[in-house]
Protein backbone atom coordinates (compact mmCIF):
# COMPACT_ATOMS: atom_id res chain seq x y z
CA UNK A 1 0.00 0.00 0.00
CA UNK A 2 1.42 3.45 -0.83
CA UNK A 3 1.85 6.03 1.53
CA UNK A 4 -0.93 8.72 0.47
CA UNK A 5 -3.59 5.60 -0.15
CA UNK A 6 -2.56 4.38 3.62
CA UNK A 7 -3.19 8.31 5.18
CA UNK A 8 -6.65 8.72 3.29
CA UNK A 9 -8.40 4.92 4.15
CA UNK A 10 -6.81 3.90 6.99
CA UNK A 11 -9.59 3.10 9.58
CA UNK A 12 -10.30 0.82 12.51
CA UNK A 13 -11.04 -3.14 12.79
CA UNK A 14 -13.49 -3.96 15.22
CA UNK A 15 -13.68 -7.71 14.18
CA UNK A 16 -10.57 -9.50 14.37
CA UNK A 17 -9.44 -12.73 14.50
CA UNK A 18 -6.52 -15.22 14.13
CA UNK A 19 -3.61 -14.96 13.04
CA UNK A 20 -1.97 -12.20 14.95
CA UNK A 21 1.59 -10.39 13.57
CA UNK A 22 4.22 -12.78 12.86
CA UNK A 23 7.76 -11.83 14.57
CA UNK A 24 8.23 -9.67 11.50
CA UNK A 25 5.46 -7.80 10.75
CA UNK A 26 5.65 -6.73 14.72
CA UNK A 27 8.92 -5.80 14.29
CA UNK A 28 7.76 -3.30 11.75
CA UNK A 29 5.17 -2.39 13.83
CA UNK A 30 6.63 -1.72 16.49
CA UNK A 31 9.76 -0.15 14.63
CA UNK A 32 7.30 2.08 13.37
CA UNK A 33 6.20 3.27 16.65
CA UNK A 34 9.29 4.73 17.23
CA UNK A 35 9.43 6.73 14.69
CA UNK A 36 7.16 9.05 16.22
CA UNK A 37 7.76 13.00 16.80
CA UNK A 38 9.01 13.12 20.37
CA UNK A 39 10.45 16.14 22.30
CA UNK A 40 14.30 15.08 23.45
CA UNK A 41 14.28 12.03 22.47
CA UNK A 42 12.34 11.01 25.79
CA UNK A 43 10.94 7.53 24.02
CA UNK A 44 8.19 8.36 26.99
CA UNK A 45 6.49 5.02 25.91
CA UNK A 46 5.63 1.22 27.16
CA UNK A 47 4.46 -1.50 24.88
CA UNK A 48 3.18 -4.22 26.62
CA UNK A 49 2.74 -7.10 24.45
CA UNK A 50 -0.28 -10.23 25.12
CA UNK A 51 -0.68 -13.08 22.29
CA UNK A 52 -1.59 -16.42 23.35
CA UNK A 53 -1.09 -17.04 27.22
CA UNK A 54 -0.83 -13.32 27.88
CA UNK A 55 -4.29 -12.54 26.54
CA UNK A 56 -5.17 -14.37 29.97
CA UNK A 57 -3.09 -13.11 31.74
CA UNK A 58 -4.26 -9.43 31.00
CA UNK A 59 -7.87 -10.77 31.51
CA UNK A 60 -6.54 -11.40 34.83
CA UNK A 61 -5.58 -7.87 35.30
CA UNK A 62 -9.04 -6.55 34.10
CA UNK A 63 -11.23 -8.92 36.33
CA UNK A 64 -8.74 -8.27 39.70
CA UNK A 65 -9.65 -4.57 38.73
CA UNK A 66 -12.89 -5.35 38.24
CA UNK A 67 -13.81 -7.31 41.32
CA UNK A 68 -11.13 -4.36 43.06
CA UNK A 69 -14.03 -1.85 41.80
CA UNK A 70 -16.70 -4.01 43.21
CA UNK A 71 -18.02 -4.90 40.09
CA UNK A 72 -20.73 -7.70 39.93
CA UNK A 73 -19.76 -11.11 38.25
CA UNK A 74 -20.90 -10.73 35.49
CA UNK A 75 -18.80 -7.90 34.24
CA UNK A 76 -15.98 -9.58 36.26
CA UNK A 77 -16.10 -12.95 33.73
CA UNK A 78 -17.13 -10.12 30.64
CA UNK A 79 -13.23 -8.65 32.03
CA UNK A 80 -11.71 -11.77 31.94
CA UNK A 81 -12.44 -12.49 28.35
CA UNK A 82 -12.06 -8.82 26.86
CA UNK A 83 -8.63 -9.49 25.73
CA UNK A 84 -9.89 -12.53 23.59
CA UNK A 85 -11.53 -9.89 21.37
CA UNK A 86 -8.22 -10.06 19.51
CA UNK A 87 -5.28 -12.25 19.19
CA UNK A 88 -2.78 -9.57 19.69
CA UNK A 89 -3.13 -6.56 22.45
CA UNK A 90 -0.39 -4.46 22.84
CA UNK A 91 -1.26 -1.93 25.62
CA UNK A 92 0.28 1.71 25.23
CA UNK A 93 1.39 3.08 28.22
CA UNK A 94 2.61 6.95 28.87
CA UNK A 95 6.14 6.64 30.87
CA UNK A 96 5.73 10.18 32.28
CA UNK A 97 9.32 11.79 33.33
CA UNK A 98 9.82 14.65 35.20
CA UNK A 99 11.52 17.01 32.62
CA UNK A 100 12.10 20.74 31.93
CA UNK A 101 11.25 21.21 28.32
CA UNK A 102 8.70 18.56 28.24
CA UNK A 103 5.42 18.80 29.68
CA UNK A 104 3.01 15.49 30.36
CA UNK A 105 0.86 16.62 27.77
CA UNK A 106 4.20 16.20 25.15
CA UNK A 107 4.92 12.83 26.31
CA UNK A 108 1.89 11.72 26.02
CA UNK A 109 0.89 13.15 22.93
CA UNK A 110 4.32 11.08 21.69
CA UNK A 111 3.02 8.53 23.44
CA UNK A 112 -0.35 8.42 21.22
CA UNK A 113 1.27 9.24 18.22
CA UNK A 114 3.17 5.85 18.74
CA UNK A 115 -0.17 4.09 18.91
CA UNK A 116 -1.53 5.49 15.81
CA UNK A 117 1.60 4.77 14.00
CA UNK A 118 1.12 1.00 15.09
CA UNK A 119 -2.44 1.10 14.03
CA UNK A 120 -0.91 2.57 10.66
CA UNK A 121 1.52 0.12 10.33
CA UNK A 122 -0.80 -2.66 10.89
CA UNK A 123 -3.22 -1.26 8.05
CA UNK A 124 -0.14 -1.16 5.57
CA UNK A 125 0.67 -4.94 5.95
CA UNK A 126 -3.75 -5.58 5.56
CA UNK A 127 -3.59 -6.36 9.15
CA UNK A 128 -6.87 -4.72 11.07
CA UNK A 129 -6.24 -2.96 14.26
CA UNK A 130 -8.76 -0.94 16.79
CA UNK A 131 -7.48 1.14 19.84
CA UNK A 132 -9.34 0.86 22.60
CA UNK A 133 -9.35 2.50 26.05
CA UNK A 134 -12.33 2.18 28.65
CA UNK A 135 -12.10 2.35 32.60
CA UNK A 136 -9.65 0.04 32.33
CA UNK A 137 -7.01 2.66 30.86
CA UNK A 138 -7.33 4.89 34.04
CA UNK A 139 -7.52 2.37 36.68
CA UNK A 140 -4.70 2.02 39.28
CA UNK A 141 -5.40 -1.68 40.00
CA UNK A 142 -4.82 -2.18 35.97
CA UNK A 143 -1.50 -0.26 36.67
CA UNK A 144 -0.47 -2.10 39.96
CA UNK A 145 -1.48 -5.35 37.59
CA UNK A 146 0.92 -4.73 34.66
CA UNK A 147 3.80 -3.68 36.94
CA UNK A 148 3.63 -0.08 35.80
CA UNK A 149 3.88 2.78 38.11
CA UNK A 150 1.20 4.77 39.48
CA UNK A 151 2.60 7.78 37.40
CA UNK A 152 2.01 5.74 34.39
CA UNK A 153 -0.55 5.94 32.06
CA UNK A 154 -2.38 3.25 29.92
CA UNK A 155 -3.26 5.33 26.73
CA UNK A 156 -4.81 2.47 24.92
CA UNK A 157 -5.09 -1.52 24.18
CA UNK A 158 -4.67 -1.65 20.34
CA UNK A 159 -6.08 -4.98 19.44
CA UNK A 160 -4.58 -6.38 16.43
CA UNK A 161 -5.49 -9.66 14.60
CA UNK A 162 -6.50 -10.41 10.92
CA UNK A 163 -10.06 -8.49 9.58
CA UNK A 164 -12.93 -11.11 10.26
CA UNK A 165 -14.62 -9.37 7.17
CA UNK A 166 -13.42 -7.07 4.39
CA UNK A 167 -14.71 -3.97 5.65
CA UNK A 168 -15.96 -1.21 3.51
CA UNK A 169 -13.61 1.78 3.49
CA UNK A 170 -15.51 4.62 4.91
CA UNK A 171 -16.18 8.08 2.97
CA UNK A 172 -13.86 10.64 3.36
CA UNK A 173 -14.77 13.98 4.73
CA UNK A 174 -13.02 17.21 4.15
CA UNK A 175 -10.33 18.20 6.08
CA UNK A 176 -11.48 21.96 5.21
CA UNK A 177 -14.69 21.73 6.98
CA UNK A 178 -12.47 22.15 10.55
CA UNK A 179 -9.96 25.04 9.03
CA UNK A 180 -10.40 28.89 9.83
CA UNK A 181 -7.63 30.98 8.64
CA UNK A 182 -6.08 33.69 10.97
C1 LIG B 1 -7.68 7.63 22.82
C2 LIG B 1 -8.75 6.83 22.14
C3 LIG B 1 -9.52 5.94 22.87
C4 LIG B 1 -10.53 5.19 22.27
N1 LIG B 1 -11.24 4.29 23.02
C5 LIG B 1 -12.18 3.54 22.42
C6 LIG B 1 -12.87 2.54 23.16
O1 LIG B 1 -12.64 2.33 24.35
N2 LIG B 1 -13.81 1.81 22.51
C7 LIG B 1 -14.10 2.01 21.19
O2 LIG B 1 -14.96 1.31 20.64
N3 LIG B 1 -13.44 2.95 20.45
C8 LIG B 1 -12.49 3.69 21.04
N4 LIG B 1 -11.82 4.63 20.31
C9 LIG B 1 -12.23 4.89 18.91
C10 LIG B 1 -11.73 3.82 17.94
O3 LIG B 1 -10.35 3.58 18.11
C11 LIG B 1 -11.98 4.26 16.48
O4 LIG B 1 -11.20 5.38 16.18
C12 LIG B 1 -13.44 4.57 16.21
O5 LIG B 1 -14.16 3.37 16.34
C13 LIG B 1 -13.67 5.16 14.81
O6 LIG B 1 -13.17 4.31 13.83
P1 LIG B 1 -12.10 4.80 12.76
O7 LIG B 1 -10.76 4.79 13.45
O8 LIG B 1 -12.22 3.79 11.67
O9 LIG B 1 -12.47 6.18 12.33
C14 LIG B 1 -10.79 5.36 20.89
C15 LIG B 1 -9.99 6.25 20.15
C16 LIG B 1 -8.99 6.97 20.75
C17 LIG B 1 -8.15 7.91 19.92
Amino acid sequence: MDAKTLLLTRQSTPRLAAPAPTQEQLDFILDAAIRVPDHCGLTPWEFIIAEGEGLDKLGAVLSQAAIDKGADQAFIEKASKMPHRAPMVITVVSKIQSHPKVPELEQHLAAGCATLAMQQAAFALGLGAIWRTGDFAFNPSVNKGLGIADTDQVIGFLYIGTPVTSANIKPQKSGREFVRHL
